[in-house]
């Protein structure tokens, strides 16, 4: 078999016009979706991201402000900006770029944003909306992939759903998705004794390690759904996914590939989010 492959960036550009729709009605109410990007220190990953949202920000007219915070910031100076913008009229959403600096604590962060304008849906409170099906932010990845297979006419019910990987930000949220959706979920992570006897049971496997061409073709059910959310640099300096993407390809029924899968996702459920809240803040 081999894989159909799951443009993420053709459904991306698909959905960013219905958003950027969306604001020109937005704006005839005169509002603009404005999102605040908080990057502290100078870590070059995370610029080369801020610029990507920044960019998807002006593509769609929406407003952006890129604040820009030394390595050396405090936390107490972290949590004043926030509560700044927290009551900003111009700024629906706001996020802090992670990782931050080790003197910082995330999670006093994450929780200092206030629950209406969380759009990356990391505070607790829209994670336990979430879980319990209420209107929330959802978290960007999770949700552009639940996105990439709607789009792509897989349905969830029923399938043995595979999380590969269980951090805050992407493995926990994905596996509740999917349940909420009614997917039957297994977590597995650096503990689990044998991965293999579990993904090779995966109707869709969802992969999140951080670790390069760490699943291959022998740990693939024939005809998966194979959703590569890593991101990682190979030894050419080339960006590159967790999964072995030939081999892999060559065996699973559908896969997303790395750079074009998820991530164009991701910063256009950032997007969504940050319109939604614009909306929002007219009720
Ligand atoms: N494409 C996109 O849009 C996005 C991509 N990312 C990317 O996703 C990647 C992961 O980020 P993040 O979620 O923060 O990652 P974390 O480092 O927080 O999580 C990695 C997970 O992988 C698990 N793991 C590590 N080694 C193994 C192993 N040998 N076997 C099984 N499981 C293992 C860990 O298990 P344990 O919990 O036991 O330690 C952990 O749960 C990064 O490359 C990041 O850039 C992130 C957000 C969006
Ligand atoms: N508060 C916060 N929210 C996040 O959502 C967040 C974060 N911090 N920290 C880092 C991770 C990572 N992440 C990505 C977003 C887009 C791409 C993306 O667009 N990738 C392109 C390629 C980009 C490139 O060329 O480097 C692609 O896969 O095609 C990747 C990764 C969001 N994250």
């Amino acid at each position: 078999m081999t894989a159909k492959i799951i443009n993420g960036k053709e459904i991306a550009a698909k959905k960013r016009i219905e958003i950027g729709e969306e604001v020109k009605q937005l704006k005839a109410k005169v509002v603009i979706p404005g999102l605040a990007v908080i990057l502290v220190g100078n870590n070059h990953a995370s610029r080369t991201y801020v610029n990507i949202k920044q960019k998807a920000c002006e593509e769609l007219g929406m407003y952006s402000l890129l604040i820009e915070m030394p390595e050396e910031t405090k936390e107490e100076e972290l949590l004043a900006k926030i509560e700044e913008l927290n009551g900003d009229p111009k700024i629906h959403g706001i996020l802090v770029q992670l990782p931050l600096p080790k003197h910082i604590d995330e999670k006093k962060v994450i929780e200092t944003i206030i629950p209406a304008k969380d759009v990356d849906g990391f505070h607790p409170i829209n994670i336990g909306r979430m879980m319990t099906g209420q209107n929330a932010f959802l978290p960007c990845a999770p949700y552009g992939i639940m996105v990439l297979l709607e789009e792509s006419g897989i349905s969830v019910s029923g399938k043995n759903a595979v999380v590969v990987g269980r951090s805050n930000i992407v493995g926990k949220p994905i596996g509740q998705l999917l349940l909420n959706q009614n997917a039957t979920v297994t977590y597995c992570h650096s503990k689990t004794k044998d991965l293999k006897l579990h993904t090779t049971q995966a109707d869709i496997l969802i992969v999140d390690v951080r670790i390069a061409n760490f699943i291959k073709a022998e740990h693939i059910k024939e005809g998966a759904i194979v959703i590569d959310v890593g991101i990682n640099r190979n030894e050419a300096g080339k960006l590159c996914g967790d999964v072995a993407f030939d081999e892999v390809s060559e065996k699973a029924g559908y896969i997303t590939p790395v750079p074009k899968g998820v991530g164009p996702m991701t910063i256009t459920m950032l997007m969504y989010n940050t319109l939604k809240s614009a909306k929002e803040s007219l009720r």
